[in-house]
């Protein structure tokens, strides 16, 4: 945790360093009334010695008893002001520090965050990450704000007070900061036993977030399913082991600082009573200093002064096993290596020619256990010669889409390569690469804005009419011109305000628009009628012209005229050729055409048992061959 501090506290440590010289000036005048009640008690009211004031010259001092008491009340006035401008200056310089600390830590933890690869958000819970971003950093702050400046107050208080109070008498010094190691030790029972409880709180929550987020983004499976109680059931069980850990640590903390008290009041009392009997009866055998009711007064408001304070230590050390727990979870993030990461010394990659090359390509998803998971692309090879169209098609689960995210670097093979014009895509610079490759996915994400901020993502400095121009080539144009606001109105979060069909139109005139040198569509029209599909196929197939172009498709129709037609099988290309050649070849894709065209009769029983297989592997998770 002080490492974090360190690292994001360096560029700011003026303001720390501001804070903590204030909150030592504060304390030191803080001390002053006790020390001036005392001298004025024995000097001005009781008349027992002669009126001198640490730090203050004899001549300044008056001789009249009037004129005494006005110097001490000055004095009070003084340091009170003095006292109240540096815990301003502290609270300034303490809060700037925090505050800069923590928007640094956010920006970079979320930046950490973004940089990872897709498996890490294949196996992260979403509600979990946010609740790092969120709670996990304000904790961070809020024990550099609250925890760390009481702590330096509460310092500055115990030395000064030790420091004047052993001046005024050692012995009963001693007897009054007993308490401190006390304290000590109790505190550090509590530390033991509260720190796993923080630990699980902190996981509780995670789950909880994690729980919520999911059911606002699945709000309308729970409706359309009925499932509000069943989900109403679940958060209910989050929630209540959020409680159950929460009320295990509040349990503890809050056993721990009246215990706290009792000590602090136990040692006020032993003070008391011994500076009471030493005012009293004099020194105790062996002591032979006395002690004037002046410097008791003033050793008692000096016991109070400290002793409660100190209590509140408990509550410094809550905080910071709390934020504890917190720098861990952050840690994890910023400390998290992406396996898809730009190489140290990225290939020139000036001139994209689109000559794409799968050498050998086997890959397997990670599980969350550690055992081997069964690949879902096998041995893959294939090129597709610059300018081309490749079509891939197979059954579903076959491994279409993943073979596509390979080339975007969404994820890494595990053996063998994927190379355009001749380079490994590990081997470019992921920006380069991601520039190059223009990725429509089957499911497309529209941000929370305007139709226009949607389409404009990715290349952010586009003309108004580029804009229109990719909208009208991707058949969208009309149905946005119908909307309330024309191209400003806002699609909703996720795009939600927008049908399927409407969502991949613009998510294909956002492609359009940044016009790459390859193209890759994942059944980017699969959500529109046909004959919308018939005005986008004719812009795909302008588009598909002069560039590589990789489509994957289910109704074959859409890519028929395809220069290849990969067919993917349980992972593997069982079949290549063009659309004619397939049919000649009467394998699965000849099946596969004779079952869109509804020629269900003339497929042969085979078929029907490898698809029923299939399905079956696919359903119970093995492998299909
Ligand atoms: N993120 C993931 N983590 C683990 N397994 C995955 C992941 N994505 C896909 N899979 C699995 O990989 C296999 C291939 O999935 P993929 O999406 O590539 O198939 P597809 O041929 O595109 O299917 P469809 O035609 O239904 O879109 C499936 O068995 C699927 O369950």
């Amino acid at each position: 945790m002080w490492r974090l501090y360190a690292a994001y506290g360096r560029e700011n440590a003026g303001n720390a360093v501001l804070g903590t010289v204030m909150a030592l000036l504060s304390r030191a005048t803080g001390l002053v009334p006790a020390l001036l009640l005392g001298l004025a008690i024995d000097a001005v009211l009781l008349g027992t010695r002669p009126f001198t004031l640490p730090l203050v010259p004899e001549t300044w001092i008056p001789t009249t008893a009037a004129g005494q008491l006005w110097l001490a009340v000055a004095i009070l006035v003084g340091a009170t002001v003095l006292g109240a401008v540096g815990s301003w200056l502290q609270n300034y310089g303490w809060n700037r520090f925090a505050q800069n600390i923590q928007h640094r830590l956010r920006t970079d933890a979320y930046e950490r965050l973004q940089a990872q690869d897709r498996t890490f958000f294949d196996q992260s819970r979403t509600g979990e990450l946010l609740s790092v971003l969120n709670n996990d950093v304000n904790q961070l702050e809020s024990f550099l704000t609250d925890g760390v400046s009481s702590f330096l107050r509460l310092v500055a208080l115990v030395v000064g007070v030790g420091l004047v109070m052993l001046s005024l008498n050692p012995w009963l010094a001693l007897v009054s900061l007993t308490a401190v190691p006390v304290l000590a030790v109790f505190t550090a029972l509590f530390v033991r036993r509260i720190q796993p409880k923080y630990a699980s709180m902190r996981a509780s929550v995670g789950d909880l977030n994690a729980r919520l987020e999911n059911n606002v983004g699945g709000i309308e499976v729970i409706k359309t399913e009925h499932a509000e109680a069943y989900e109403a059931g679940r958060v209910r069980e989050a929630s209540q082991s959020y409680y159950d850990t929460n009320w295990d640590a509040i349990r503890t903390r809050i056993t721990f600082f009246p215990g706290l008290s009792v000590l602090s009041g136990l040692s006020f009392a032993l003070t008391f009573a011994v500076g009471a009997f030493w005012v009293l009866n004099g020194p105790p055998t062996p002591f032979t200093r006395t002690v004037s009711p002046g410097a008791f007064v003033t050793f008692m408001l000096y016991t109070q002064q400290f002793i409660w304070p100190l209590a509140q230590f408990g509550q410094i050390v809550n905080n910071y096993q709390r934020a504890r727990a917190s720098s861990d979870r952050v840690y994890a993030l910023l400390e998290a290596e992406p396996s898809v990461a730009d190489p140290t010394d990225p290939v020139e990659w000036p001139v994209v020619d689109g000559h794409i090359e799968y050498d050998g390509v086997t890959f397997a998803y990670a599980t969350d256990e550690d055992d081997d998971a069964s690949p879902v692309l096998r041995d893959v090879s294939f090129s597709v010669s610059p300018g081309d169209t490749v079509g891939i098609v197979g059954p579903t689960g076959s491994g279409k889409s993943t073979l596509v995210k390979l080339l975007v670097r969404l994820y890494d093979p595990e053996s063998g390569a994927v190379r355009i014009d001749g380079h490994d895509v590990r081997d470019l610079s992921i920006e380069q690469l991601r520039r190059a490759v223009g990725y429509v996915a089957q499911e497309p994400f529209l941000f929370y804005g305007t139709v226009r901020e949607n389409i404009a993502y990715g290349t952010f400095d586009a003309s108004d009419a580029a804009v229109e121009r990719a909208a009208r080539r991707a058949a969208a144009h009309e149905f946005v011109q119908n909307l309330p606001d024309g191209y400003d109105t806002t699609v909703g979060e996720r795009g939600v305000k927008l049908s399927g069909g409407q969502r991949q139109r613009i998510a294909l005139a956002r492609t359009f628009l940044k016009d790459p040198a390859i193209l890759v569509l994942d059944e980017a029209t699969s959500h529109v009628d046909t004959e919308t599909e018939a005005i986008i196929q004719r812009s795909l197939r302008d588009l598909a012209a002069d560039r590589t172009t990789i489509a994957i498709a289910h109704r074959l129709s859409t890519v028929k005229d395809a220069d290849t037609i990969l067919v993917l099988e349980g992972g593997r290309v069982v079949e290549q050729g063009s659309h004619d050649e397939l049919l000649a070849e009467n394998g699965l894709y000849a099946n596969l055409w004779r079952v869109q065209a509804g020629d269900i009769e003339d497929l042969p029983e085979s078929f029907f048992e490898a698809a029923i297989a299939r399905r079956a592997a696919i359903e119970g998770g093995g492998e299909t061959d």
